[in-house]
């Protein structure tokens, strides 16, 4: 893995702050955790980010949709992919507070030329997008998978891939990422597999019926 000095920067104030989250979070109870949710990144954690980095550039993937951008870490690492594709990330988030952190170490880390910020519910944005697309994750909150999924499926290309987090880990939302899982494999459209990285993802590839 070689990275850049200013990627590399980004990424340990990215670690740093995880880091000290992570032991706020173990401390409190579910509840609370819950409540407090959007003043932590959530992000999908240096294994999973490292596994798209690395498949991103393995398929040449140019127009990458990101759904849940939260505070950018894993923007960052498909932003350092679509550098090497020539392509552009997509990504939506809710939260204009989050999108300001995010378009802020993104612009330090010099990669602020390869993400498309767009502010505002994912569904909506979604119905409004153009483009079609070669990557998805899909990582917002969890009974939004179904109606996302509804929603970028047709905008898929043919051999796009797809990537869902949190299929494994955390187990209160796990009914919902199943419903997510078997909409996905019923089509009959997608190869689908469970990979067991970070907090698990479901691996999906769509291959059009010709
Ligand atoms: C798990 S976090 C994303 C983490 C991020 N992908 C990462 O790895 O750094 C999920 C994000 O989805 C956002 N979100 C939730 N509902 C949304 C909606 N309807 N439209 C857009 N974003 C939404 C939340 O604000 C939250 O920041």
């Amino acid at each position: 893995m070689t990275k850049d000095s200013k990627f590399l920067q980004v990424l340990a104030a990215y670690d740093e702050r995880m880091q000290s989250e992570d032991e706020i979070m173990k401390s409190l109870p579910v509840v609370e955790g819950m409540k407090r949710r959007d003043e932590f990144l959530l992000s999908v954690g240096e294994d999973a980010a490292v596994f798209m980095n690395t498949l991103l550039k393995s398929a040449k993937s140019k127009t990458i949709l990101e759904i849940g951008t939260s505070y950018g870490y894993s923007t960052l690492w498909l932003a350092e992919a679509a550098r090497e594709n020539d392509g552009i990330v997509i990504t939506l988030e809710a939260d204009e507070t989050k999108v300001t952190y995010a378009k802020h170490r993104l612009y330090e880390a010099g990669l602020s030329k390869y993400v498309d910020f767009r502010v505002g519910d994912a569904l909506a944005l979604m119905k409004e997008a153009k483009e079609t697309f070669d990557f998805v994750l899909v990582d917002v909150w969890k009974e939004l998978y179904l109606p996302c999924f509804e929603l970028f499926y047709p905008k898929l290309k043919n051999k796009a891939w797809v990537v869902a987090d949190n299929m494994i880990f955390p187990t209160q939302s796990i009914e919902e990422t199943k419903r997510y899982q078997n909409r996905i494999r019923n089509t009959g459209v997608f190869s689908s597999v469970l990979l067991p990285i970070g907090s698990g993802m479901e691996l999906s590839q769509y291959e059009q019926i010709k």
